[in-house]
Order: structure tokens, then C-alpha cells, then sequence
């Protein structure tokens, strides 16, 4: 049976969040902020609730800023170096009477009487006397007190965010407590009956709980305390249950999942019996689903199921609340102009949020979209950049130029490399040593060989992983740069050599020996995407052995890497699909040899972009050749060998 609500109106993004946070105004959210008294040395990143006040003077005491000895300045005027003062040295502790001094060490109490240090290099010690060559200004080498911090001066204003050199200051101004705003208790409630809290309960149909743990980082780097609930299955009583007891010890509550439109998503009905719901349905996308109400005048938010959606609608709607709930304002990311790498197709009407890399190329801020999947997790982890495209755009060519708010604030440009074209395991490998040498991050994106040539062309990479055989020479890769790249300035550089083969599952139970066995009844096969090396060597040989690809069952099938191909295999989606040594024994297939072929990075940097050096010395390095050896079929001996500069 339907639950009712059977299509989601939506609302534009502003006019969803405003509806929401003036409900919650209104509700008396964003006043009255509890607070709680803590110790100080625990107070790292917490909001103070209000101004606070040295309660004692920093220095307490005057006392000597070098060591030395403690003058009165009135008794070494006149001292030369011709006609030095001679002062008779007491014991430590003064009093300093006329014609007298004593010793001190940086930090000592200034003695009674004393008004001036003079330092221990300026001072020439005889018998009981000390000798002085200049005159010692008054208060001289001297810490007074209040000198840095005056009894009832403020030392943080209200609605701070304590950092570790507050700490210091309010513990020196006497304070061992301080009040600050009580974390806001942020429930989460992951809810479906096929989520599961651990690995150990996974089974195909089953989904390992990742939401919550990611949300609760999210709400605690937004200074919140995330309280995390048992998974709530589907059933509406268990739902409301689970709501209403966290509404009574919480602050916010999160419901992740059953926001949609299916037989089983109580989400809407739940929060329209214990509150008001002020919105289903946001027009963006990922995240059209969300739920907003106001329950008990605190914030209940259903966030759509699919991590990205979950995230995005997290930093969209929950982020601004909770930091308003701390009395602290909302920052906008940091923004970079960019150039858009590639056209980006979107929904007139609905505002469309795009994860992107980002890189200087050849002066040129770059900006490529990552895939768009709300389950796609590691275009979470990938991003560097998240774009926006405004509702009333249908779509953005190539080559825009776009605003990118940065994902992380920290962000150097300048470190990241853009990495297009063919994939190879020996490129993650190549991304390590460049992390661990030059602290310079490889982002990769799979459009395979072609791909990546473009890339270059249009100045949209750095690097391009290439292996693509001629077909009238014979020869790999150099062919096509010189055709497609003349006059553009670029350097290839060889990785490796590698052996191309059929990947097949484990102890090949259908007996496959060659290309041509591909054709037999019975057997599916699993295709690179065109434009990639894996494919054109597939159709190359094909040609050469007289085989139509009409004969090859699943040829129309395409994944873009080799290990994509793997992992169809290894999960018995096919039988069997071309791709290189190293994936088959990262999975434990089996690997009929084909070819070997010259996989080769094209570089374009400016010439005296370090990165191109760094890169071309990890190439040469032993512990890389040694480390893609290992990955098996690679003979990366000549790995770094300059090919072509133009
Ligand atoms: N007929 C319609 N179908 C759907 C609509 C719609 O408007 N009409 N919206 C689609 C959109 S957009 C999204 S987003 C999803 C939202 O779905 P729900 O919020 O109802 O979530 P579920 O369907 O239960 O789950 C979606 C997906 O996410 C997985 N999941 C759920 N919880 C977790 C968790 N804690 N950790 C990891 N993964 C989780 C769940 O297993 C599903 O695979 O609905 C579309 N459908
Ligand atoms: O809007 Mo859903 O969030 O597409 O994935």
C-alpha cells in the first residue's frame, strides 16, 4: 500500500532554507543558547557564551626580562667605558640600596629598590664589585606588570572560537573556567531494514551503515555532539518511537533514508504527526527528497538515503543551523575561477551540484568534473571543488569559465596534478611517490588514451597516461602525438612496457586460449570504452584475425578501466575482457597473453615547472621501477626515458 504522498513539490534551495530557519527563529531556536562552565585547558574550538576578563594582571609581579643584574638607572648615569660605575654586589633579594646591585636570572622578582637590569654581557664582575660601561635607562630589560595583559581587560570577546593560544592567555589571566556554548546534541537516526551496522552481517541486498559515522564526523567538525542511534527498520511505529526519544534528549535530529516516494518511506508522515513539516522536496540535485520540519520547536531533517544526497543536504541545510545554534556565523567556502573542463549537461529547473578537480595547467586554473552519482562515495573523497549549476541552465559547454567554492580551505593549487587519459595501476603508484616526495597530489580521471590526448590539446591536463598502437607502422603512441599535438609544447616521457591479455575467472572454466575463442556460443565478453588503448587493441587484432564484432557476445558492454573489467569478471557479469596483467592478479584471475604494448605519460607543464622534474625523477627512481614491476607484467627498466619534446 502507498503511503500518500505520492510526488515531492519543489521548492528553490534559498526559499526552503529561509522557510526553515525563520520557523525555527521563530520556535526561539537561535536564542536562549544553553551554556556550560568547563575547564579551560579543555576548551579547545569551543564557542565562549560570553566576553571574558583577565581576573589577574599579566606580568603579576615586575620582574627581570634578562639575566643580569638588577640596577637602580639613577646610579649608572654617566658611566663610560674611559669611567665606568663601580656598584657593590649583595646577595640575591635586594633591598638595592644606593651604589649597590644584584643578581638576577631572567624571570626573578626585580628587587626592592631596583628599577633597571642591565644584561650579564654589559656587566664586568670584580671582587664584590660590578662594573658598568653605559647608562641603564630606567625600567630597562624590566617586565612590568600589566605589561601584557591588565587586570579586567578582555581577552576573548563573546561568541569566540578558543584556539590553542587563547588557552595560554585566559589561563595566564588567572581564569581556570570559562563558560561556553553547550555543544548542540545532534541525533542521528539511520533508518531502512536493509542497513547493517557491520561488515560481518554484508550479503548481497544488505548495506553497510556509512552514513551515519560520515554525519557524525560532519556534525562534530560543525562543532556539534553527535549522539548515534540504533538502525530504525521500516516500520513507521519504530520510526516515530525513535524521533520522539531523541527529540526529548537532543537538540537536532537526523533521519537518514525513507525521504522518497516508496511504499516504505515514512520519513514525511513520521514528522508530520509530531511537528510540522515546512518542506519535501528541494529542486536540487542530488538531494531532491530532503525533509525539513520543525518538531517541538527543535530541527528535524530527513536526509535522502544516497551518500552524496545525504552529505550535500547535510552541508546545505544542517551545517547553517547548527552554526547558528552556536551563536557563530556562517563562512562562505573559498572561491577560485576556473575553467570548466568538460561540457556538463544539466535539468532546466533544478539547481545541479557537481564535484570537480582542480589544477593549474600551463597558467590556467582547470576544473573537471568528477562522475555524478548520488551513491558514488569516492566522488566525495576525489573532490577538490563542488560547483553549482544555476537552475535555469540547461547545461555548460566546455571551456566556461565557472566559480568553484573549494572543498577545503587549505586547498594549494599549485600541488595538485591533473592526471587524464588511460588508466594504470602504475599511476596511483607514481601519485604515492609524488605524495611522499614533493607532497604533490595525482588526481586521475579515466577518459582513456584519446581522451587524454584531447586533454593535453585544450590544456586541460598535466599528464596523460597513453597506449595506442598504429595501425600502419606498428609503432605505440608517437604516431598520434605528433599528429594531434604538433605545436603544442609537451614532453613524452616512457612508464613502462605491459603485457595486454584476457583476463578470465580463476582456473579458466571455460577453457578460453585466444581471441578467437571469443566468438563461441556461450561465452560473454566485457568491453573497455572507444577512445581507450585496451579497445583499439582489441579492434586491431580483431581485424587482423578476420573477426566481426558482431561475432563477440557483451562487445557492446564498456567499463572504463582494467580494473572495472576485473571486477565484472571476478563477479561473474563475463567471462572474459582484455586488459593488463596487473589487474587480473590484484583480483586472482587468470591471464591469457595477447600483446605487449608501450604505455608512455605525456607532461604538459611550463618548463620550469618543478613538477615535471619530480615527476620524470619518481620515473626514474628505482623503488618505482621496482614497485610497478611488482605489479606484474610490467617491465618498467626504461621508465623516464625522454621520447619526444616539443
Ligand atoms: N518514485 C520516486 N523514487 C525516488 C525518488 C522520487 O522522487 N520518486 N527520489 C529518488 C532520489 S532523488 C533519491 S535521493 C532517493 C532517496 O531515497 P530515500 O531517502 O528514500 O532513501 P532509500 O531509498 O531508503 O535509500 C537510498 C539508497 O541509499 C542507501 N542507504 C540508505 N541509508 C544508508 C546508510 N545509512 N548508509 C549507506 N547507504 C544508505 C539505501 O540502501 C539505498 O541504496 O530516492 C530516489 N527514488
Ligand atoms: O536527488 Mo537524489 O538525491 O538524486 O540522488
Amino acid at each position: 500500500m502507498h503511503n500518500g504522498k505520492v510526488y515531492l513539490d519543489c521548492m528553490p534551495r534559498q526559499e526552503a532554507e529561509a522557510l526553515w530557519q525563520n520557523a525555527l527563529a521563530a520556535a526561539g531556536y537561535f536564542a536562549r543558547l544553553p551554556a556550560e562552565e568547563i575547564a579551560v585547558e579543555q576548551a579547545l574550538g569551543r564557542v565562549t557564551e560570553c566576553a571574558v576578563y583577565a581576573v589577574q594582571s599579566v606580568p603579576h609581579y615586575n620582574g627581570a626580562a634578562m639575566d643580569g643584574i638588577a640596577v637602580r638607572a639613577e646610579d649608572t648615569f654617566g658611566a663610560t667605558e674611559r669611567q665606568p660605575k663601580k656598584l657593590r654586589v649583595l646577595p640575591a633579594g635586594g633591598p638595592i640600596l644606593p651604589g649597590t646591585c644584584c643578581i638576577v636570572d631572567t624571570g626573578d622578582v626585580l628587587p626592592p629598590g631596583a628599577n633597571a637590569v642591565v644584561m650579564v654581557e654589559d656587566v664586568h664582575f670584580a671582587e664584590d664589585y660590578a662594573e658598568i660601561a653605559a647608562a641603564a635607562a630606567p625600567w630597562q630589560h624590566v617586565r612590568i606588570i600589566g605589561e601584557d595583559i591588565v587586570q579586567g581587560e578582555m581577552i576573548v570577546p563573546e561568541r569566540h572560537v578558543i584556539g590553542p593560544a587563547d588557552i595560554a592567555a585566559l589561563l595566564a589571566a588567572g581564569l581556570e573556567r570559562i563558560k561556553v556554548i553547550a555543544k548542540p546534541r545532534v541525533a542521528i537516526i539511520p533508518t531502512g531494514t536493509e542497513i547493517v551496522a557491520s561488515r560481518r552481517e554484508l550479503a548481497p541486498g544488505r548495506i553497510l551503515d556509512i552514513n551515519s559515522p560520515m554525519l557524525a564526523a560532519a556534525v562534530a567538525s560543525w562543532g556539534a555532539q553527535p549522539v548515534r542511534r540504533k538502525i530504525v527498520r521500516d516500520d513507521r511505529a519504530a520510526l516515530a518511537q525513535a524521533v520522539s526519544a531523541s527529540l526529548d534528549d537532543c537538540d537536532m535530529v537526523i533521519t537518514i533514508a525513507g525521504t522518497s516516494a516508496g511504499t516504505e518511506d515514512y520519513t514525511y508522515s513520521v514528522m508530520s504527526e509530531l511537528g510540522q513539516v515546512l518542506v519535501h522536496g528541494v529542486a536540487i540535485k542530488p538531494g531532491k527528497p530532503v525533509v525539513l520540519a520543525v518538531c517541538r520547536g527543535k530541527p528535524v531533517i530527513g536526509l535522502p538515503g544516497y551518500p552524496v544526497s545525504a552529505m550535500l543536504t547535510a552541508e546545505l541545510f544542517v551545517r547553517p543551523v547548527l552554526l547558528a545554534r552556536q551563536g557563530l556565523p556562517t563562512t562562505p567556502p573559498k572561491q577560485v575561477e576556473a575553467k570548466l573542463a568538460r561540457q556538463l549537461f544539466s535539468t532546466i529547473g533544478v539547481e545541479e551540484y557537481v564535484r570537480l578537480s582542480l589544477g593549474n595547467v600551463q597558467g590556467r586554473i582547470v576544473a573537471a568534473p568528477l562522475a555524478r552519482g548520488a551513491g558514488l562515495i569516492s566522488s566525495l573523497t576525489r573532490a577538490r571543488g563542488l560547483m553549482a549549476i544555476p537552475a535555469e541552465s540547461d547545461g555548460l559547454a566546455a571551456g566556461t569559465a565557472i566559480t568553484v567554492n573549494l572543498c577545503c580551505p587549505e586547498l594549494e593549487l599549485e600541488r595538485q596534478i591533473l592526471a587524464v587519459g588511460s588508466h594504470d595501476l602504475a599511476l596511483d603508484l607514481l601519485g604515492m611517490h609524488l605524495r611522499r616526495h614533493g607532497g604533490h597530489i595525482l588526481s586521475c580521471a579515466n577518459v582513456g588514451s584519446m581522451g587524454g590526448i584531447m586533454a593535453i590539446r585544450n590544456n586541460e591536463a598535466h599528464l596523460a597516461g597513453i597506449h595506442l598502437l598504429d595501425d600502419e607502422t606498428g609503432e605505440y603512441n608517437l604516431p598520434f602525438v605528433r599528429r594531434l599535438l604538433a605545436g603544442h609544447k609537451c614532453m613524452v616521457v616512457h612508464l613502462a612496457r605491459r603485457e595486454q591479455g584476457l583476463l578470465v575467472a580463476p582456473g579458466n572454466p571455460k577453457g578460453i586460449r585466444s581471441l578467437a575463442d571469443l566468438t563461441q556460443p556461450g561465452i560473454m565478453y566485457i568491453n573497455r570504452q572507444r577512445g581507450s588503448g585496451t579497445r583499439m587493441l582489441l579492434d586491431y587484432e580483431l581485424r587482423r584475425l578476420g573477426i566481426a564484432a558482431g561475432q563477440i557476445q557483451g562487445y557492446e558492454k564498456e567499463v572504463a578501466t582494467h580494473m572495472a573489467v576485473a571486477a565484472s569478471i571476478a563477479g561473474g557479469a563475463a567471462d572474459a575482457g582484455l586488459g593488463i596483467r596487473a589487474a587480473a592478479q590484484a583480483l586472482g584471475l587468470d591471464f591469457i597473453p595477447i600483446a605487449n604494448e608501450q604505455y608512455d605519460l605525456i607532461l604538459n607543464f611550463a618548463d620550469d615547472d618543478e613538477r615535471r622534474e619530480e615527476i620524470i625523477a619518481v620515473l626514474r627512481s628505482d623503488g618505482y621501477r621496482r614497485e610497478v614491476e611488482a605489479l606484474g607484467g610490467y617491465d618498467a627498466s626504461r621508465a623516464g626515458t625522454v621520447l619526444w619534446v616539443d
